[in-house]
């Protein structure tokens, strides 16, 4: 058992210790992943069931393959020339790796929100409208709707609603992460994937987006990585701990910071490493 350490997280409250123990459905079923970059291999050996309407969280020290692994769930890995994989994703069942697999598709739905806010240098409203439009959505009365019903989602309506033909850049880095987390609820994804959303943040900021994301489980699931365990333990049903592209422990969130099977989790979360 951990004692009271500096870096691990009260988890006393977490999401993970109330919840009813319910079959969760998987959104994703992840199985025998392996990732290299060229030579290197960045993932090794990954098996990871992904619950829905739960927030995941990936934890590990730097360089240990947590954006590479999210990345994969989008296949924006296969994006790098160099990247080979085998193994298989099963997003809803089916293999997103199978040839056939429109990745198009997976793109609509599955959404990410970046470590850095990146609004497109143009107003709030088109921001918003940007991946609708592409999606054929041209009628304005929808495109209104769909802008309000986002910017209530990412908890920004009432902060930009006067204001919607402003420039996006305009915003400070925090309501800029919540206008890309709208972005993406445009979109009406399933999944969204968030690589260290809000490591460029204040601690306002970051608040607001972990109660968001508290709140946007309800509709969605969502994958975080992140580098603070405090916002795992915080947020998170279940959390992954990575080390050297491997999965040395996974399991529900309470457990992890309480009493990990594994010397590595315990090591790594009471700050000993990384
Ligand atoms: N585009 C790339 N080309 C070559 N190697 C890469 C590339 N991206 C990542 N890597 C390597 O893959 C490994 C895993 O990197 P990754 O970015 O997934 O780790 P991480 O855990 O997210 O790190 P951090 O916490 O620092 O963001 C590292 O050794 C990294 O150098």
């Amino acid at each position: 058992m951990l004692a009271n350490t500096k870096n691990a997280p009260a988890v006393e409250n977490s999401p993970a210790q109330n919840k009813e123990a319910v079959n969760k459905k998987n959104v994703y079923k992840v199985e025998q992943l392996n990732l290299w970059y060229g030579k290197d291999q960045a993932l090794i050996n990954v098996n990871m069931d992904i619950p829905e309407n739960e927030v995941t969280a990936i934890i590990g020290p730097s360089g240990c393959g947590k954006s590479t692994f999210i990345k994969t769930l989008n296949r924006m890995t296969e994006m790098i020339p160099i990247v080979k994989t085998n193994g298989s994703i099963y997003y809803r069942n089916e293999n997103i790796f199978n040839k056939k697999y429109q990745v198009e598709y997976l793109r609509t739905k599955v959404g990410m929100v970046f470590q850095k806010p990146n609004p497109f240098p143009k107003s709030i409203y088109e921001n918003v409208v940007y991946g609708p439009k592409i999606h054929g959505i041209k009628d304005k009365k929808v495109l209104d709707e769909v802008v309000e019903k986002s910017l209530k989602g990412a908890a920004l309506w009432d902060e930009v609603k006067d204001r919607l033909k402003e420039n996006a850049m305009g915003l400070s880095g925090g309501q800029q992460q919540r206008l890309c987390i709208a972005r993406c609820l445009a979109i009406e994804p399933d999944v969204i994937l968030m690589d260290e959303p809000t490591s460029a943040l204040d601690p306002i900021s970051t608040l607001k987006i972990e109660e968001l994301v508290q709140d946007l489980k309800k509709d969605y699931s969502i994958v975080i990585v992140t580098h603070n365990m405090q916002q795992a333990g915080r947020i998170s049903d279940k959390t992954a701990f990575f080390l050297n592209g491997e999965v040395i422990e996974y399991d529900d969130t309470a457990t992890i910071f309480s009493s990990p099977q594994d010397k590595r989790t315990e090591d790594y979360i009471s700050g000993r490493f990384g």
